[in-house]
């Protein structure tokens, strides 16, 4: 349904995605994660054919997506900046969903809306940022698109909406499967949602595995320096932190038996993509350890 390969993309003489390559065959729902600035928004702007790439084949359900009828027809891409014509209050934008996408569920779209209390006499541009947020993702839902592209949701939104909003998400993926990529920096909120994390890293995809694979990726190893300092030398470190006399260290996963006095705790997903994309310049930790204005 997706397919990028080496894909490329410059803005002037700035490189953001290069030799990226991936392939999405089934419907599911992927998490689209990197640090800020990676690319992930131009990524998802390429797959919905409002960006061109400069390098590399990119097709989204067998066709170049840029520009594209079809895919455009099959594609939509919610995200911040969105507006709908300012004449227009909700219920004639919801009303006119189905002229744009075929599938168009305006019934749950309003139904979404009002367990929301957003009226639908308002207008677009006179909602909060997490009421924008809402109905944007509202919209994005009912329109029940075959490629649906998420960027950054939940952004403005209050907890407990978020909460129902990842259920609206998952509901509605499992009546009607698609392929949704949701990109995000709330990964740890996530986890229970999607099947699978697409982690961008350096323009590069860092890693495409499911949530579990991800997430036994690495481990932590955690006790008094003296235990667990002299046990790093057969692990592949990570990253490491000192709290007080309580050291940790992130370590990729291996088999070996723990030497007495460390223990191991399990991370989540999100802090294994935390660590994999963490500049190997050092952490806070680093810094506090060697700046010049401690001393
Ligand atoms: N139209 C543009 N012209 C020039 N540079 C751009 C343009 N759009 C994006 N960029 C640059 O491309 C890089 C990637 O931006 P992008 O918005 O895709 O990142 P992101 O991963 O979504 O970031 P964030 O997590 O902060 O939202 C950034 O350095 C940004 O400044």
């Amino acid at each position: 349904m997706i397919v990028c390969e080496q894909v490329e993309k410059r803005y002037g003489r700035k490189t953001i995605l290069t030799q990226l390559s991936f392939e999405i065959t089934e419907p599911k729902i992927i998490g689209l994660i990197g640090r800020n600035g990676v690319g992930k928004s131009t990524l998802l702007k390429i797959l919905a054919g409002h960006v061109k790439t400069s390098a590399g084949k990119t097709e989204v359900i067998g066709k170049r997506p840029f520009q594209n009828l079809t895919v455009a027809a099959n594609t939509i891409l919610i995200e911040d900046g969105m507006t709908f014509p300012s004449v227009m209050n909700l219920e004639e934008i919801l009303k006119s969903g189905k002229k744009f996408y075929k599938n168009f569920a305006t019934d749950l779209a309003f139904e979404l809306l009002k367990f929301s209390r957003i009226s639908d006499k308002n207008h677009h541009h006179h909602l909060s940022k997490g009421q924008k947020a809402v109905f944007n993702l509202i919209y994005g839902i009912a329109s029940r698109c075959a490629i649906t592209l998420l960027d950054e949701p939940m952004n403005g939104m209050d907890e407990t909406i978020r909460d129902d909003m990842y259920r609206v998400i998952l509901k509605d993926f499992l009546t009607h499967p698609r392929v949704m990529i949701i990109s995000s920096h709330y990964l740890n909120e996530m986890e229970h949602l999607i099947e699978e994390i697409l982690l961008l890293h350096e323009g590069k995809v860092e890693l495409f595995a499911p949530v579990e694979e991800v997430q036994s990726l690495a481990i932590k190893l955690v006790g008094q320096k003296e235990n667990v300092e002299p046990a790093l030398k057969a692990y592949e470190v990570l990253a490491t932190y000192e709290n007080g006399p309580i050291f940790e260290a992130i370590v990729k996963n291996s088999e070996l038996p723990l030497p007495g006095g460390v223990r191991i705790q399990n991370l989540s997903a999100s802090d294994v993509c935390k660590v994999l994309t963490t500049s190997k310049g050092g952490s806070i930790d680093d810094i506090y350890r060697n700046s010049k204005s401690n001393t």
